[in-house]
């Protein structure tokens, strides 16, 4: 028997080969295998069920996050998975847990910032898990500035070892994922101070507990920090406190790449550069940048494919209502963002090789790009996990009241996401380092040095400066040569203006601090550039399978000329078009809405999503909404007795009162 597919004439009406666009998605071929048969081999084994974690105690959740930690260990180790393979396991298993830490940060903190001695002693437990670390940087007093930091690694030449000390309650660490009640051990930030002189902030392994009875070792204080926003999302991880009460740790356990001790307590700085600490973090930036799109993908899934399921008003003659994904207001909302997710793989897959590069020449010494991969990295994450938030919010909303039903997954979705746009930097703060990074690149625009990379268009800023669109037709927004000029000039001018106003102050960094609101501005603008460039770069190349290169143009066009219409005070006010042309690329928006509509569904199956990882009743494949959404509501806890605990108690007395009062 054929399965049900509520979803059938609208998948019927897409006009380009959805295979080949599941593997654009994926990346390639091999990648598209990969993850469809780790996603299946997850969604089908009980152990991984999460459709009940919501209901769960924080006790409970905790348990069964490392029960299925366990069990995805022993799923990796039983079928020799690959490192590759393994992570992706871990994500379809969608339940944030230590391991995440452990392997997304400790290891990579280690391989960073290890020398290579250090490597032979510690990455082979690691990787047999036979420690398992977190990574211990924020503080309760300090967090952004890591410059701030407090906690002290103070060298003793007598026995050779460093003394780590949490000198005041604001030094405690607080936040590490992982380090509440699960690791081991721990790279920790601390001040090192050798012969009485403090050299900055370093990174130290330190073993936190026993690995015979778990418990904290002589003079460390460790445990969570409590229950977090939402119920289920974000508690299923022990982010932990963790002071520091002179312990003692050998010298060789401090990471020594960058600087070193030497035993007799002389500190030596490489010409490796000190933001080579911060590496890291630069790391998992750029995962964040890839994973955004997984999760805007996500929750744009489930909102399309419950728009095009859900009916209101307009029934002709006793026919059918209109579906709600019809009304330009729901394709305003909605499609912009499917383009966004689409935007976001795509410069999430080039920031992958930006960062690989950098590794590689930073593994030569050559150190030139790293700034630029820190500005990128850092406004990336920002500008993508701002946007996804408020996305997941907004596709709550497309999905009306049965969005806010917790088993649209839309909910913990949202409170699993949100503080991505919190943690590994706050975005603002890293958003100010991208303006720092732009307006060096102006102030050295008459020096002769000729920005490269993601700031080469400021190289043009003579003609950016003083160029005109010439859009005359809403059609002449289709060129992706105006499209790119618009964006180029609108940033270009944006960074030069803010830069003439902070030449007005007579100290730099009081007019950058003054500034601060409209610099943030620029660096959006530059990040949406960024974007926008990669996109259309991505259509330079051979993309085969019928209308896949079509519907990624409309993707592409959607994506570039929301952000105009969005941001249209910038493009008018820095007089990169005019009004009327503004109004033109409004015009063209709507008529690539109408072209996304007949292939909305499609678009989203792309993403290949299982109904498992997706968690969603409102999203699921088939469409079959009313009847599972009527099924689940019989399966909440409530509907156990048909009348509630504490009736007797609370509700009876409250309804028999008039019988009293009438007796009286
Ligand atoms: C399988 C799973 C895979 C992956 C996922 C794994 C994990 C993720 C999952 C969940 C996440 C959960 C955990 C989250 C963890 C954390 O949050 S860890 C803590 C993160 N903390 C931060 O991000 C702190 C943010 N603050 C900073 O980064 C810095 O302090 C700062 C804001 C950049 C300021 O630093 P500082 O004061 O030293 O710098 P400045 O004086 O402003 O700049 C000096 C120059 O250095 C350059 N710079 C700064 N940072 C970097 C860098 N990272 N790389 C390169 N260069 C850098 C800066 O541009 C200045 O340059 P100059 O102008 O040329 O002098
Ligand atoms: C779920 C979660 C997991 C985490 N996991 C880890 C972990 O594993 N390891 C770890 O070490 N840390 C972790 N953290 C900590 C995280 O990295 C920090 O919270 C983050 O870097 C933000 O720092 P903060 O909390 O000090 O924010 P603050 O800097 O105090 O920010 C507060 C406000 O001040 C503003 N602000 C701060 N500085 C400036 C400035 N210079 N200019 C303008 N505005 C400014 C910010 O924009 C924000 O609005 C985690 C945090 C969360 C929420």
């Amino acid at each position: 028997m054929e399965a049900l597919d509520y979803h059938a004439e609208e998948r019927r009406k897409a006009e380009f080969n959805l295979d080949e666009m599941k593997i654009v998605w994926a990346g390639s071929r091999r990648n598209y295998e990969l993850s469809d048969r780790v996603a299946r081999l997850v969604a089908s084994d009980p152990v991984f069920r999460k459709d009940n974690r919501t209901m769960l105690t924080r006790k409970d959740l905790f348990k069964d996050t490392l029960r299925k930690a366990a069990h995805a260990w022993k799923r990796i180790i039983d079928l020799r998975l690959s490192e590759e393979e393994a992570n992706m396991l871990r994500s379809y298993v969608d339940q944030p847990a230590f391991t995440d830490l452990h392997w997304g940060m400790f290891i990579p903190a280690i391989k960073g910032q290890g020398t290579s001695e250090q490597h032979e002693k510690w990455l082979p437990m690691a990787y047999k898990m036979q420690i398992i670390g977190c990574y211990a940087q924020t503080e309760l007093g300090h967090g952004s500035n890591v410059q701030g930091l407090e906690t002290t690694a103070t060298f003793d030449p007598q026995t050779d070892e460093f003394d780590l000390h949490s000198p005041t309650l604001t030094s405690s660490k607080w936040w590490p994922g992982g380090l509440g009640k699960v690791s081991t051990h721990a790279v920790v930030y601390a001040r090192l101070i050798t012969g009485g002189q403090d050299h900055g902030v370093h990174g130290f392994i330190v073993q936190l507990r026993g690995l015979d009875d778990h418990l904290p070792l002589p003079g460390i204080t460790v445990g969570d920090i409590g229950m977090k926003f939402g119920s289920g999302a974000y508690n299923s991880m022990d982010n932990g406190l963790l002071r520091f009460d002179h312990v003692r740790i050998p010298r060789n356990q401090m990471l020594m790449r960058v600087s070193q001790v030497t035993r007799e307590g002389k500190f030596v700085q490489s010409d490796v550069p000190r933001q080579l600490v911060y590496g890291t973090m630069v790391y998992v930036r750029q995962t964040i940048v890839s994973d955004a799109s997984c999760a805007l993908a996500r929750a744009v899934c489930i909102a399309t494919r419950y728009s095009a399921v859900r009916r209101q008003f307009g029934s002709q003659n006793g026919g059918p209502e209109i579906q709600v994904i019809d009304y330009k207001t729901q394709q305003s909302r909605l499609f912009p963002l499917l383009a966004s997710a689409y935007a976001f793989r795509f410069v999430g897959e080039w920031l992958k090789w930006l960062y690989t590069d950098v590794t590689q020449r930073l593994q030569a010494n050559d150190f030139s790009t790293l700034p630029e991969a820190h500005a990128c990295t850092a406004g990336l994450k920002s500008m993508t996990t701002s946007v996804t938030a408020d996305a997941i919010e907004e596709c709550r909303k497309l999905c009306g009241g049965h969005g806010y039903l917790s088993n649209s997954g839309l909910p913990e979705l949202f409170a699993v996401y949100i503080p991505t746009c919190t943690y590994e930097g706050d975005n603002v703060v890293l958003l100010l380092q991208v303006a720092r990074f732009l307006m060096k690149t102006v102030s050295q625009l008459g020096s002769g040095k000729k920005p490269v990379g993601t700031t080469a268009y400021m190289g043009r800023a003579e003609h950016l400066m003083q160029c005109r669109c010439e859009v005359e037709m809403a059609q002449d927004w289709l060129k992706p040569s105006t499209i790119l000029e618009a964006f180029e000039a609108r940033a270009v001018r944006m960074s030069i203006a803010c830069a003439k106003s902070l030449g007005k102050f007579s100290n730099p960094e009081d007019g950058f601090a003054e500034l601060s609101p409209d610099l943030v501005e620029v660096a959006i603008a530059h990040c949406q550039l960024i974007v926008v460039s990669k996109f259309l770069e991505k259509l330079q190349q051979d993309i085969p399978g019928k209308g896949v290169k079509r519907q990624l143009e409309i993707l592409c066009n959607v994506y570039a000329l929301h952000l105009l219409h969005k941001h249209l005070g910038d493009f008018v006010a820095t007089g990169c078009i005019t009004p009327n042309q503004g109004a033109l690329a409004n015009e063209q928006l709507r008529l690539l809405y109408a072209q996304v509509r007949p292939n909305a569904i499609a678009l989203v199956d792309a993403f290949n999503y299982t109904d498992h990882y997706l968690g969603s009743i409102l999203g699921c494949y088939d469409g079959n909404v009313y009847q599972k959404l009527y099924q689940e509501a019989w399966k909440d806890p409530l509907n156990d007795t048909v009348v509630p605990d504490g009736y007797l108690e609370y509700l009876r007395p409250i309804l028999k009162q008039h019988i009293r009062t009438a007796r009286l």
